[in-house]
């Protein structure tokens, strides 16, 4: 397959290195254009994989089958606005990041849309290079009716970055996945700790449960505050010693996916008349340390890292 992968950072290494070594013709797309990226990614098992590839060509954005899109969920709409132009009406793109709400950014498209979520788990290191500390697993589905059909698509990836699988109710994955982002990544980030040291603050994973599970079922997705308290219990355990995307972002002074996470899920409560108030009061707190290191920022950069 053409395929270009918008967004170099710790996800889209890892799919440059596993798609390449498939055979497909694959490349990188940067914020400042280069006409090269550097693939530099530490195995699980230990292996260094070194590539060089191609990078902002737009005759290969122009033919490619697949956008993949690895980028920060507030960085997704910007992006790809910018590319749409560019791209075939066929070509498939699959957003595939923490939170929601980037699709409501993005206008009415003719190219079929998928959604995913990842428990991969990748950083970048002082040096510079990705390593890829844990294999997870990437699910995948459909976002518009004209993505039902390109299930196939799951066993290409498969292939690449193992284990993918084809879910054809993404939405309703995504909202279990946005649960565990909504009581870890803000948590972590208040109390400087790492995932599994929460488990002390029992009240509060229960109160930010039942909000999440009362929106949820507003939006027309069956479950309970029980099986999503299961599902955020197991997460903590299972990622208990990571230290969370957002709180890595909070001490690296950069921009949090806040907005894409409680901000989401207290923008959809506020649709449907709910009070969701644990959510608003991380969602605010987490808001306030970025404006206090954005204020630092002034007079500087003024940009966000
Ligand atoms: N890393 C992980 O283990 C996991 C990550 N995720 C999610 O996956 C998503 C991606 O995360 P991750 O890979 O860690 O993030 P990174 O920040 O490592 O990667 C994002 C990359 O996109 C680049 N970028 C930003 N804006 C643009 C643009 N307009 N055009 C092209 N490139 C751009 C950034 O470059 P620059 O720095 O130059 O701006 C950066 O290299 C996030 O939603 C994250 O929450 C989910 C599970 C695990
Ligand atoms: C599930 C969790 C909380 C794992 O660390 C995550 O997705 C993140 O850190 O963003």
């Amino acid at each position: 397959m053409n395929i270009t992968v918008l967004g170099c950072g710790a996800i889209g290494q890892l799919w440059l290195a596993g798609l390449v070594r498939q055979g497909h013709n694959v490349q990188g797309w940067l914020r400042v254009p280069q006409s090269s990226c550097t693939v530099d990614v530490v195995t699980p098992q230990g292996e260094i994989v070194q590539l060089q590839l191609p990078a902002n060509n737009a005759l290969h954005l122009a033919g490619s089958d697949l956008l993949l899109v690895t980028l920060k969920a507030w960085q997704v709409s910007g992006a790809i606005r910018t590319l749409l132009p560019q791209l075939r009406a066929d070509c498939a793109i699959l957003l595939l990041h923490n939170g929601l709400g980037t699709r409501e950014e993005l206008p009415p498209l003719p190219q079929p849309l998928l959604q995913g979520i990842t428990t991969h788990a990748a950083y970048r290191s002082d040096g510079g290079s990705i390593i890829h500390v844990y294999n997870g697993t990437t699910r995948i589905g459909p976002l518009t009716p004209n993505a039902q059909s390109i299930s196939h698509l799951a066993e290409v990836l498969h292939d690449a970055l193992p284990d993918v699988a084809w879910h054809n109710n993404i939405a309703a994955s995504c909202w279990i996945k946005l649960a565990s982002n909504c009581v870890i990544n803000p948590l972590t980030a208040v109390y400087d700790c790492r995932n599994g040291e929460i488990e002390q603050y029992i009240d509060q994973i229960e109160a930010l449960c039942r909000e999440v599970a009362m929106v949820m079922d507003r939006e027309g997705y069956h479950t309970s505050y029980e099986s999503l308290l299961f599902y955020v219990g197991q997460t903590i355990k299972s990622t208990a010693g990571n230290t969370s995307s957002m709180l890595q972002d909070i001490r690296a002074q950069r921009h949090t996916e806040i907005d894409y996470i409680s901000g989401y899920l207290v923008r959809r409560a506020r649709v449907h008349g709910l009070s969701v108030p644990e959510n608003q009061r991380l969602y605010e707190l987490i808001k306030q340390k970025e404006d206090h290191y954005g204020r630092l920022g002034d007079g500087m950069s003024g940009e966000w890292e």
